[in-house]
Formats: structure tokens, C-alpha cells, sequence
């Protein structure tokens, strides 16, 4: 896989941090997560693939420990509040000078710089501070935050192992390290670049809610089907709109035209009520093969089953049932192969971890009876 041999010390954090070790992991790299002692379950679920060792922080040892993990390692990626790290004497300078060829990510919403820099936040409120949430929602109502999708995981989990992918590139021009500092304000913005950028196209001139591919156009919609379920329409050029047209059986002539924007609620209401007159499977039946650009509404349960992501193997499940995503992109050489089996019960491998470091077996024992390290591996083993 392309990240093999690679070394990821990742710190436990909420979603954003995860997801970055879990790409990691899923494209190669042996990924170990510092978990606290004394939690009875983790709250990563993105922990595919990943080790756990767990250390109290608290205690100056348990620093010393993950400061000898970090320099003995490629990436560190780090997920507090800014200053933590360096409160604990493991911020960059301090593990850049023992390792000089070490990745330090630091994966925050506001960064590590600026007066927001220490503030507590989620998702929606870098969300908003990265002047996309005032474009997200439907016409007349509040802004919106599409789940924690933008900013928490493509602005920051994504962005942050991107930073880790380029810096390991340059890193074997030049030998040296870097600090990575991933904002997910930033890397929202910069996900949503296409939206600066486009603004002399006119596309978002009108109020939120109310453009073309906001949900103001007819034709860029969802609509509800006689059985609950929704189809989702994008058909936006001529040619694929006169396909949506034919699908759903209406003439043309009988139609104001695809760009009158003051026509669009009376076509909304046009496409609303015959899309609600059969079932998501008969409309899947027509416009299938066709180049409509409609497609059903899937749930995450219903997707292993559509034909198209079965031919792909897009989703599998693991050795517990459950339905996942494929890594991708898909390489051709060199793909992904996700872990199918469970997620590491939290310290199951400091052991395993600390004597492949260089620990003595002796030393790994005194941490235990001191309680700043917890191993795991007889509950592991039931
Ligand atoms: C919208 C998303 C968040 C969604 C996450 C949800 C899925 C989950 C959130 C809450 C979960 C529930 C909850 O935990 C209760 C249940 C627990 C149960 O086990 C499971 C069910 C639960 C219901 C559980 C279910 C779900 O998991 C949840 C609902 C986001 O937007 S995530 C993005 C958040 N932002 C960032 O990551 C940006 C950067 N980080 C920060 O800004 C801050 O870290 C943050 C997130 C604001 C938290 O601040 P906090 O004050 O808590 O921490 P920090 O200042 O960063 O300092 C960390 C301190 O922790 C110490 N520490 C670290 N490791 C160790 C260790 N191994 N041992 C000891 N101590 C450790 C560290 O030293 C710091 O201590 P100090 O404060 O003393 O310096």
C-alpha cells in the first residue's frame, strides 16, 4: 500500500482526527492512537485499522513515554486546543529537534494562530466562520449545516492527511519535518474555493436557497416518490434536462423555459407532483440508462445493494456486519485495503507498542504498577 512503513502517532480527539488516522491507516500506515487509561470505551469510531496504547497524560512519565513514541515515529497528529502540547513539552520545537525528519500535524478548528486560536468550537461554528454556512440552506429558512460533513471531516480530516501526504512527499527531497497547522475554517474555505471563485458566473446572486445549485433550481432537487423515498435530480444542461423531461413524461412545449428563474416554483410544483406519483424503483426503472441525471435517494443501509456500487465493491462490510465505505480513490497499483476486523479495545497494544519502541520488559511493567500506562490485551483476547 502506498503509506507502508510508514509511523502515525495519532492523539485521541473527537471525529476530525480520527478520520485522518483511519485514511492513514487504510492506505498503509501503521497507525497507533494514545488513548487515556481509566475510559471504559473510546469515542472514535473511525478507528480501523489503528492500535491503541493507553497513558495518562497526567503524569510526567506518561509524557515522557509518548515524547519517546513521537520521536521514533514519521507523523505526529495532534488534535487539542492550542498549547496543550507545549504545556506537556511535546509541542514541535521540542520533538523537531530530537527528530528532525518528524510530520507534526496539528489539527484544530481555528488554528494556531489568530484570537480565535484557543476558542472551544464544532463543525458548525467553523463552518460559519468560513463564510460557507451562510450559503447552506433552503430558501427563507436559517443556514444549515449539512451534518459535520464540511468542515470537521473534508476541510479537516481529509485536509490534514493531505498536508501529512505532501509534507512526507517533500520530505524525501529535503530529510526535514514539518509542522503541519490544519484549520478547518481554512480547509473549508479552501473545499469551498469553487464558491469565490464562481461568483462572476453569477451563481449565487440570488438569496441563499434561491440559485441553481442551492436548491432554488428545479432541476437540482430532491422529490419525494409515492412510496416516501426521494430521487435526486441534477440535471442541469439542456440536453440532460429535455432527458429529466421525457422521463417524467412531460412536454416541453407545456413548460415555462429551464432558465426562467420566476417559472421555477410553478415547474417545482410540476416536477413535485408527478415525481410523487409512482415509486422510487419505477423511477429508478426509467431513468436508468439514461442521461437524465436522476438517481434514487440511497440510505447507508440500502447502498451495498445498488447494482452500480455492488459491480464497484464501493462498500463492504467487516467481520462485524457493518457497512462501510471503500477507501478511495482507488490507485491502481498500490490500493487501499481497509481492516475488516474490530476496532482496537483501548490499550490493547501498549505493550505490544512500548517494547517494539524499545521499552524493557521491566520498565513497561513498573509504568503498569504505576499506573501510567494500561494494558488491555487479556480483555482483548475474551
Ligand atoms: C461535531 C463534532 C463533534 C462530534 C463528536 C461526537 C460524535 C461526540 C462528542 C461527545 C461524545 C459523547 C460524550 O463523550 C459522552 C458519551 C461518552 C461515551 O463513551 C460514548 C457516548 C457519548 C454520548 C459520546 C458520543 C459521541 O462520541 C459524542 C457525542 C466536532 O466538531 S469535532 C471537532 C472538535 N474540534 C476540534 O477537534 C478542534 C481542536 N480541538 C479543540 O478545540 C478542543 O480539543 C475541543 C474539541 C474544544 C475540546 O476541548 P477540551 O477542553 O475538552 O480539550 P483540550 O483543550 O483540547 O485539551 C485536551 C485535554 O485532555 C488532556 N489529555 C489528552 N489526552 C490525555 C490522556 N491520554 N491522558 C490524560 N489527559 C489527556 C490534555 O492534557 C488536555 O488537558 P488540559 O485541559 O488539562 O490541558
Amino acid at each position: 500500500m502506498a503509506l507502508t512503513g510508514l509511523r502515525v502517532i495519532e492523539l485521541a480527539g473527537l471525529a476530525p482526527a480520527p478520520f485522518c488516522g483511519m485514511i492513514l491507516a487504510d492506505f498503509g500506515a501503521r497507525v497507533i492512537r494514545v488513548d487515556r487509561t481509566k475510559v471504559s470505551m473510546t469515542v472514535d469510531t473511525q478507528a480501523r485499522g489503528k492500535q491503541s496504547v493507553a497513558l495518562n497524560l497526567k503524569s510526567p512519565k506518561a509524557v515522557a513515554v509518548l515524547k519517546r513514541l513521537c520521536v521514533q515515529s514519521d507523523v505526529v497528529l495532534e488534535p487539542y486546543r492550542k498549547g496543550v502540547m507545549e504545556k506537556m513539552g511535546l509541542g514541535p520545537e521540542d520533538l523537531l529537534k530530537e527528530n528532525p525528519r518528524l510530520i507534526y500535524a496539528r489539527l484544530t478548528g481555528y488554528g494556531q494562530s489568530g484570537s480565535y486560536a484557543k476558542a472551544a468550537g464544532h463543525d458548525i461554528n467553523y463552518l460559519a466562520l468560513s463564510g460557507l454556512l451562510s450559503m447552506l440552506g433552503r430558501s427563507s429558512e436559517k443556514p444549515y449545516a449539512p451534518l459535520n460533513l464540511v468542515a470537521d471531516f473534508a476541510g479537516g480530516g481529509l485536509m490534514c492527511a493531505f498536508g501529512i501526504v505532501l509534507a512526507l512527499l517533500e520530505r524525501s527531497r529535503s530529510g526535514q519535518g514539518q509542522i503541519i497547522d490544519a484549520s478547518m475554517v481554512e480547509g473549508a474555505a479552501y473545499v469551498g474555493s469553487f464558491m469565490w471563485k464562481s461568483r462572476t458566473l453569477g451563481l449565487w446572486n440570488r438569496p441563499r436557497g434561491e440559485n441553481m445549485l442551492d436548491s432554488g433550481a428545479p432541476f437540482y432537487d430532491t422529490y419525494r416518490t409515492s412510496d416516501g423515498k426521494y430521487m435526486a435530480v441534477g440535471a442541469i444542461e439542456p440536453q440532460f434536462y429535455q432527458q429529466l423531461i421525457l422521463g417524467l413524461g412531460l412536454d416541453d412545449a407545456d413548460l415555462p423555459s429551464q432558465m426562467s428563474v420566476s417559472d421555477w416554483p410553478q415547474l417545482r410544483q410540476t416536477f413535485t407532483q408527478v415525481f410523487a406519483t409512482k415509486t422510487q424503483a419505477e423511477w429508478g426503472r426509467i431513468f436508468d440508462g439514461t442521461d437524465a441525471c436522476v438517481t434514487p435517494v440511497l440510505s447507508l443501509d440500502e447502498v451495498l445493494s445498488h447494482p452500480h456500487n455492488q459491480a464497484r465493491g464501493s462498500f463492504f462490510k467487516d467481520s462485524q456486519g457493518e457497512i462501510s465505505p471503500r477507501p478511495a480513490p482507488v490507485l491502481s497499483r498500490s490500493p487501499a485495503e481497509a481492516c475488516r476486523t474490530r476496532d482496537p479495545f483501548i490499550g490493547e497494544h501498549t505493550r505490544t507498542v512500548l517494547k517494539e519502541y524499545g521499552f524493557e520488559q521491566a520498565q513497561i511493567e513498573q509504568l503498569l504498577s504505576d499506573g501510567i500506562i494500561e494494558c488491555n490485551e487479556a480483555k482483548a483476547r475474551l
